[in-house]
C-alpha cells in the first residue's frame, strides 16, 4: 500500500483490543444506520454491505459489484470501490462504540473489477492515538485469499454526538440505537 504519513500511526499508537461484551467472533454486525448508503438495508440505491467480525476488531464483508456500480462498461467505478472501502473501515472503527468520521481516505487500485465480481472486503485498525484512528482495508477478487484489487488506508477522527446533532440528524441515529453509549 502506498500510504502517506497522514494515515501512518505514530510511534506508540496501539491497535485496539476487542471491547468487553462486544460481538462474539463470527457474529454479524448490524448496520450503523438503516439509511446509510454503505450498509443501510433501507437504502435501495446503496451498497447494502453486511459485515461480520472474526475477532472483535477486524471486519469482513462481501460486496457484489452490480451494473449500477459501473464506471467504464462492465467495470466497477473507482469512486464506488472507495465508498466500499470507507464503509468497511467505518464498520471496523464502529466496533469501538465511539463516533468517528472519515478525515482522510487513500486508495490504491491494483486490478480492474468486473461487474458480477464478489469483492471480499476486510478492514482493521492499525493504531489509535488521541482522537485519531488509523485504519486499513483491502478488497480481494472472488475469495478471501483472492487477488487484491483495492487497498485503502484511512485516518478517522473521533467526534462527539454534537457533530451529528449540529450537522446532521443525531435523533434519527439514536432512534435506532437505544443502547448506544456516547461516552462509555
Ligand atoms: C450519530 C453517530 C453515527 C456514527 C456513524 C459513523 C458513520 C461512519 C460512516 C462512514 C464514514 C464516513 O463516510 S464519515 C463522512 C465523511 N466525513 C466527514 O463528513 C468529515 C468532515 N470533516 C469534519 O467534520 C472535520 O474536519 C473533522 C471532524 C474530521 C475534524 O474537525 P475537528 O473536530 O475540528 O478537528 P481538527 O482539530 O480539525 O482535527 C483533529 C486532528 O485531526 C487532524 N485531521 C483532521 N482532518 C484531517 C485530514 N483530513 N487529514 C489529516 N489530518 C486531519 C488535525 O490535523 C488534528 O490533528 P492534531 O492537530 O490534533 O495533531
Amino acid at each position: 500500500m502506498t500510504r502517506s504519513a497522514l494515515t501512518t500511526p505514530p510511534p506508540g499508537a496501539a491497535p485496539p483490543e476487542p471491547l468487553p461484551g462486544g460481538p462474539a467472533p463470527g457474529s454479524p454486525l448490524g448496520p450503523h444506520y438503516s439509511h446509510c448508503f454503505g450498509c443501510g438495508p433501507k437504502q435501495p440505491t446503496g451498497l447494502n454491505l453486511t459485515a461480520s467480525t472474526p475477532d472483535g476488531v477486524t471486519v469482513t464483508a462481501e460486496f457484489v459489484v452490480g451494473g449500477v456500480h459501473q464506471g467504464a462498461p462492465g467495470l466497477a467505478h473507482g469512486g464506488v470501490l472507495a465508498t466500499a472501502m470507507d464503509e468497511v473501515i467505518g464498520m471496523s472503527i464502529w466496533l469501538l462504540r465511539r463516533p468517528y468520521v472519515t478525515g482522510r481516505l487513500e486508495t490504491d487500485y491494483l486490478r480492474p473489477v468486473s461487474v458480477g465480481t464478489t469483492l471480499h472486503l476486510r478492514a482493521w485498525c492499525t493504531g489509535v492515538s488521541g482522537r485519531k484512528a488509523y485504519l486499513e482495508a483491502e478488497g480481494r477478487i472472488g475469495a478471501p485469499d483472492g487477488p487484491v484489487a483495492v487497498r485503502a488506508a484511512a485516518l478517522f477522527i473521533e467526534v462527539g454526538m454534537e457533530h451529528f446533532a449540529e450537522h446532521g440528524d443525531a435523533d434519527a441515529f439514536l432512534a435506532e440505537h437505544h443502547d448506544y453509549e456516547v461516552n462509555p
